[in-house]
């Protein structure tokens, strides 16, 4: 039984596997970077899986080793927070492919002794998924009472409910969609081929001299970023003003406030994430299509489910708009899943379940406890 009641302690697990993966490989031994905040209750029934989004980590409520800056979801994760390590055993992994511990591109291949690069196998979520279940397996959790994650952290909750349906009890999606549509694809297709347009990217060997692709890595995360923003939220924060002080330099300085901050959010990005590893994760969002792993209908992904599902979407969101949340609520009525299902209003966003949302914190709070 583990009895770890320390705050945010930084793991590693080292699993002998085989994983296989949805694209046929075997992956060997697997590597997991992770977080456990909270005791294991005696009959297991507390765990709660956090799992972040596309470019997020293992520390969800801990300092970040790597920005030093707070976790991401301090503000749903932490004591007397809905999610509170006094009352919950919360476990947060970094994804298969990331870059914060886990193994993707920029671990070393056992087989060669060098970093994988563009030879580690491509993955979906559904692997992400698996991968966290032998970490619970390594943890001796069985059963989690609930899975709860925003944007591609709802796509693993939504996968776990689907793969595992005996291992959950209550499923958390915000701001999430069970496929990506043409457009989040052709997104993701500008920034990865942002990255691989920079001469540093070499074919994604690039870190033997720790040169990477920063400047095509900035891009793609400006690009990005932008459909993380609503219009309404951008022009209340910068509008067409320029930079303090500055007018128009008649040339292409970042002239504009908003130039500078989308500039700032790229440059700060390549800090603290890998090119490769953005490649395969934003790979794995675009394969997702859970209707599709399930014959085509997204109840049947649900009929085997155990759990009560508790949906949020926000109305300023149009990378994973209400729409898409509509459609995972119909199927879960379909399937004759328990349902709730909120749309709250925000002006920022895809984002906003990452900025303060008391809407959110309350309904995730009463979902929990109606469960416990
Ligand atoms: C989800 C997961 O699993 S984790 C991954 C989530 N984390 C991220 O995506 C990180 C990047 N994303 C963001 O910053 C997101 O906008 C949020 C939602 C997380 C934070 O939003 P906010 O708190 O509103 O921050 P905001 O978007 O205004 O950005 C603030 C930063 O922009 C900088 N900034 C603001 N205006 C300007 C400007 N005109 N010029 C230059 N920089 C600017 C600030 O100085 C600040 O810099 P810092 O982060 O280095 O301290
Ligand atoms: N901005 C968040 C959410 C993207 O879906 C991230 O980078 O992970």
């Amino acid at each position: 039984m583990l009895d770890d009641t320390r705050f945010g302690l930084d793991r590693h697990a080292t699993l002998p596997g085989p994983l296989r993966l949805d694209g046929g490989a075997l992956l060997s031994p697997i590597d997991i970077g992770y977080e456990t905040y909270g005791t294991l209750a005696p009959d297991g029934g507390n765990a709660i899986l956090v799992c972040h989004a596309l470019t997020g980590d293992q520390h969800v409520a801990s300092i970040s080793p790597v920005t030093g800056k707070p976790g991401w979801w301090t503000r749903l994760v932490g004591p007397g927070k809905p999610i509170d390590p006094a009352r919950h055993f919360i476990i947060c992994a970094n994804v298969l492919g990331g870059c914060t511990g886990s193994s993707g591109p920029a671990t070393v291949n056992p087989a060669t002794g060098k970093p994988w690069g563009m030879s580690f196998p491509v993955i979906t979520i559904r692997d992400m998924v698996r991968a966290q279940a032998m970490l619970l397996d390594h943890l001796g959790v069985e059963t989690l009472a609930a899975v709860i994650g925003g944007s591609m952290g709802g796509m693993q909750a939504l996968s776990w409910s689907a793969t595992f349906p005996d291992r959950v009890r209550a499923a958390v999606v915000i701001a999430s969609a069970a496929r990506h549509t043409a457009q989040n694809i052709a997104f993701h297709e500008v920034g990865r081929q942002a990255v691989m347009a920079d001469p540093k990217w070499r074919g994604g060997d690039y870190y033997a001299d720790g040169d990477p692709p920063a400047a095509g890595l900035a891009v793609a995360r400006m690009a990005a970023h932008i459909t993380y923003l609503s219009e309404a939220g951008l022009t209340e924060k910068f509008g067409r003003r320029l930079q303090t002080g500055s007018a128009k330099s008649f040339g292409f300085d970042a002239d504009f406030q908003v130039e500078s901050y989308l500039r700032h959010q790229g440059i700060s990005f390549v800090d603290r994430f890998d090119a490769n590893s953005y490649l395969y994760i934003t790979r794995a969002t675009d394969y997702f299509d859970l209707a599709e792993e399930h014959g085509g209908h997204l109840a049947n992904a649900f009929r085997e489910s155990k759990a009560r599902f508790c949906l949020i979407s926000f109305d300023t969101d149009w990378l994973y708009p209400t729409s898409e949340s509509r459609a995972i609520v119909h199927a879960l009525n379909a399937a004759g899943a328990p349902v709730s299902f909120v749309e709250l209003n925000s002006p920022f966003g895809h984002d906003a379940f990452l900025l303060d949302s008391p809407g959110m914190n309350r309904v995730i709070d009463g979902f929990l406890r109606a469960g416990a």
